[in-house]
């Protein structure tokens, strides 16, 4: 797990580490300069002239000594300051301090096309407003020219905790930002106007997991152990046994894919509740699976009670439908269920407006809504959600007992506890049908050998982009589709005990 912060985070830890642990600031700066000097070198910046475009901040601090460590090496860099003497902070006034000691020459009207590289050190984290005026006439020359972009921490524009562009935006081909990734830099489009990260130990002190307020994570490729090992003395029951509610009249494909994603990921046995309609498709497709079917007649609720005390964990929502049948159904599961139990797609739409009827259910719930499904049963917008996803993520699910996972190209997972995630795998090849179902069914998979909701969400999100990620690798983003993130699923498993 890598801890991301957010710029409320990173200014506090940079003032304890100055404060508390009594690293002087100018140090800090010092080897937050000397990090993205070496990124210049590394990444083969063409340094044959560079500009160093500077705020009044501790951001145009860093830019005016990275400007001195390229001067004294040889580079003609220019600085140019954007905004007035007296609003600069008391490293900034050193900085400049020692870069007149050194000569170094200072330009009022930079002209971007002029030069070959521009680092970028005008706002980092202590970006508190939209961009405008001189600030974006001169960030917007900037983008427009051929130079190669250099961010220093994170591009300025960029909003540090939610990634959005206030106003507007550097657009750089590396950042190198301090300590540790921000959450804007993850987020799109910050993301995207980032370019490459690179992310330097400037000597900030790293504060334990536990004691963060709110610890933002991501996982990495190395979390995948904690997918839990077969035992060789292992049998069927041992990896769990679902049932799964989904599927209606003549639609069978998300089914499918969820149950087969499920079996793929490891779970020793499925049950899949569905029309009568789809028995021959679904048998012949997937044979390894079980079923039970219901046809125009009432809803049979000993068939649905005998699947739920079967089985270790249960699942509903995908193509089920918004019928009367389909909310027999789920109202069945939630009055008799009582075992861990995942929720997607119509099971959700089936509960827009009544989502407290979730808080009486015994067991814990993880669902897994897009934007669009969870905009229907939270009322938030999507908009809403851009200007703060960690925070309406997380609200929502203390509010319902849940662990929500809310899909977006950046899915956001909360439990209603400290621990909050980013994904940052996957790529846009999954915007495609059918790829939702397969992570329903890979998550469903890891509840079923024994891994805990909270445990189970972020992992499996994970897992399922870099499914994506192979797919895309192997069928590129326009021809993969949800199946081939299935067979990457199982590319993936068999290495874990390998190379993980
Ligand atoms: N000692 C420290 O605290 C360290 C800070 N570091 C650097 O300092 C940065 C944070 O420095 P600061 O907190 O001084 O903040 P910044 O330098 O990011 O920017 C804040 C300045 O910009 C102004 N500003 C904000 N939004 C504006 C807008 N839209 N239009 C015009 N002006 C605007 C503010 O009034 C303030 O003067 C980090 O991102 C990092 O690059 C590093 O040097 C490491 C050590
Ligand atoms: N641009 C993207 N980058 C990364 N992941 C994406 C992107 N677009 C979609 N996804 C992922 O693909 C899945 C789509 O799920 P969903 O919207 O439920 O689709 P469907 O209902 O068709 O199965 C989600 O897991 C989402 O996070
Ligand atoms: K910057």
């Amino acid at each position: 797990m890598k801890q991301i912060v957010t710029g409320g985070q990173m200014k506090f830890l940079d003032d304890y580490t100055i404060r508390k642990i009594g690293i002087p600031s100018l140090v800090l700066m010092e080897r937050a300069a000397l990090s993205v000097y070496q990124a210049l070198l590394e990444e083969k910046f063409p340094l044959k002239k560079v500009l160093v475009l500077c705020g009044t901040g501790n951001n145009g601090g860093d830019g005016v000594a990275v400007a001195r460590m390229l001067h004294v090496t040889g580079v003609s860099a220019d600085i140019c300051i954007l905004g007035k003497k007296d609003h600069y902070t008391e490293e900034m006034r050193k900085q400049v301090n020692i870069a007149e000691n050194y000569h170094i020459s200072f330009v009022k009207n930079a002209v971007p096309a002029e030069y070959t590289t521009i680092v970028d050190a005008v706002f980092g984290v202590g970006l508190s407003r939209e961009v405008d005026g001189i600030y974006r006439d001169t960030i917007e020359a900037l983008n427009r020219s051929e130079a190669r972009i250099m961010a220093v921490d994170i591009p300025s524009g960029i909003s540090a905790d939610t990634g959005k562009v206030l106003g507007c935006a550097v657009k750089a081909d590396v950042t190198v930002t301090f300590a540790y990734e921000k959450a804007g830099l993850l987020f799109y489009p910050g993301a995207s106007y980032a370019g490459k990260v690179r992310t330097a130990d400037i000597g900030i002190y790293k504060l334990p997991r536990n004691d963060f307020e709110l610890s933002v994570l991501r996982c990495e490729e190395k979390d995948l152990y904690r997918i839990p090992e077969r035992k060789p003395d292992g049998n069927k029951g041992t990896y769990g046994k679902i049932f799964l509610a989904a599927g209606s009249r003549d639609i069978s494909g998300a089914a499918y894919l969820s149950a087969c994603a499920a079996l793929r990921t490891g779970a020793g046995m499925i049950k899949v509740h569905t029309r009568e309609e789809n028995r021959q498709v679904l048998t012949t497709m997937l044979p390894e699976a079980m079923y039970s079917f219901y046809d125009d007649e009432e809803i049979k609720k000993e068939q649905i009670q005998e699947g739920l005390t079967w089985a270790d964990v249960i699942g509903v929502g995908p193509g089920l439908g918004t019928g009367q049948q389909a909310e027999d159904i789920l109202y069945t599961i939630l009055a008799e269920g009582g075992k861990p139990l995942l929720i997607d797609a119509d099971g959700l739409n089936l509960l827009a407006g009544r989502m407290e009827v979730l808080t009486q259910y015994p067991a814990p719930i993880l669902i897994t809504p897009h934007l669009g499904e969870f905009s229907r049963i939270s009322g938030v917008s999507v908009k809403e959600w851009k200007e703060a996803p960690l925070y309406l993520t997380r609200r929502f699910a203390q509010k319902y007992h849940l662990t929500v996972v809310c899909k977006d190209s950046r899915t956001v997972i909360s439990d209603g506890s400290e621990e909050i995630f980013i994904n940052t795998s996957g790529n846009s090849g999954m915007a495609t049908a059918g790829s939702g179902d397969v992570l329903f069914g890979i998550l469903m998979g890891l509840l079923a050998q024994g891994l805990t909701a909270k445990e189970a969400a972020p992992l499996g999100v994970y897992f399922h982009g870099m499914a994506g990620d192979l797919a895309a690798s192997q069928k590129g983003e326009y021809s993969m589709i949800a199946g081939d993130m299935i067979t990457q699923t199982t590319e993936i498993l068999k290495k874990r005990g390998t190379v993980l």
